[in-house]
């Protein structure tokens, strides 16, 4: 087992907990809850943890984008595993509490964005209070019977609050992936388990900038996996922050960059983007 340290979004009862500490169980490791996303950041570049846990993308709201432009203005990084976690939320309030006396909603934005739907239909006129964390909701709903907590069944259990309704991202499927990250240099010692997985498990991302941008660059660079027979499994793009209209691309594909066919279409797309960063090459866990 790893006797790694893992920074992940705290406090205890966030659905990033869940997910690391599944992971923990399985390979081993030690947790130390971080206050946002920004913060799990800076401890992974202070060395106060081996590695970040950061959520990147969900199946019903898409990216997070805070992560994704973290992961764009730190370039030691480098990603090391992705983790899949089924998500369920639920409403959250203090015991006894009745529905008709929730006037505020708090919550993480992607938890309230995946309850949409639900929160417009039962709770139109209720002021919705977005939180650092679900956990951060949890411990707003604990101290007011007038306020409700979008969140994990576990913080019912932590923070002894009720629950009001379940399921309240309806039938659809919902997962997030997170990543775990940490320092290019960091020695992460031999026995750390992150490569662990059937090399056909293996997943690739990138970050890069088409040279010029006019009419078909995007196609020229897609072209180039295209060419190569490789799967691409997301891609995004953000605002370059340099001029309005200009994009970098986030990408992710199937495969390991050690590998013959991916290897070359790397190459041939860094013959034609102004920028490109390799993220790395990693296996994924998928939680039950
Ligand atoms: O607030 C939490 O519980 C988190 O772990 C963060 C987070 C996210 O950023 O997407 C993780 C999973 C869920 O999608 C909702 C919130």
């Amino acid at each position: 087992m790893s006797n790694l340290e893992y920074g992940y979004l705290g406090p205890p009862g966030t659905f990033s907990e869940e997910a690391i500490s599944n992971y923990c169980a399985r390979y081993g490791g030690s947790t130390a809850a971080c206050g946002s996303i920004r913060d799990i950041v800076e401890a992974v570049i202070a060395d106060r943890v081996d590695l970040g846990l950061l959520p990147l993308e969900n199946s019903l709201e898409g990216s997070v984008n805070l992560s994704l432009d973290l992961l764009y203005q730190h370039p030691e990084l480098k990603l090391y595993r992705e983790i899949v976690l089924p998500i369920e939320q639920y409403l959250l309030v203090q015991p006894g509490a009745g529905k008709e006396e929730i006037e505020e909603i708090y919550s993480h934005p992607q938890a309230i964005a995946q309850s949409g739907d639900y929160l417009a239909a039962e709770f139109k006129d209720a002021k919705i209070i977005y939180t650092d964390s679900t956990a951060a909701a949890a411990k707003k709903a604990l101290s007011d019977r007038k306020r409700a907590a979008v969140g994990s069944i576990r913080l019912a259990e932590i923070y002894k609050l009720e629950i009001m309704a379940e399921n309240l991202q309806g039938d659809l499927p919902n997962a997030t992936r997170f990543v775990l990250a940490a320092k290019k240099d960091k020695d992460l010692g031999a026995n750390n388990h992150l490569g662990e997985a059937a090399a056909s498990d293996f997943k690739t991302s990138i970050i890069c900038a088409p040279m010029v941008n006019e009419a078909g660059v995007l196609h020229r660079i897609l072209g180039k996996f295209a060419e190569e027979n490789i799967d691409l499994t997301r891609i995004e793009s953000r605002p370059s922050r340099q001029r309005l209209g200009e994009y970098i691309f986030y990408i992710d594909l199937k495969g390991c960059s050690s590998d013959q066919h991916l290897s070359s279409a790397l190459e041939e797309v860094k013959k034609i983007s102004s920028y490109f960063r390799l993220l790395g090459s990693y296996p994924g866990t998928v939680i039950e």
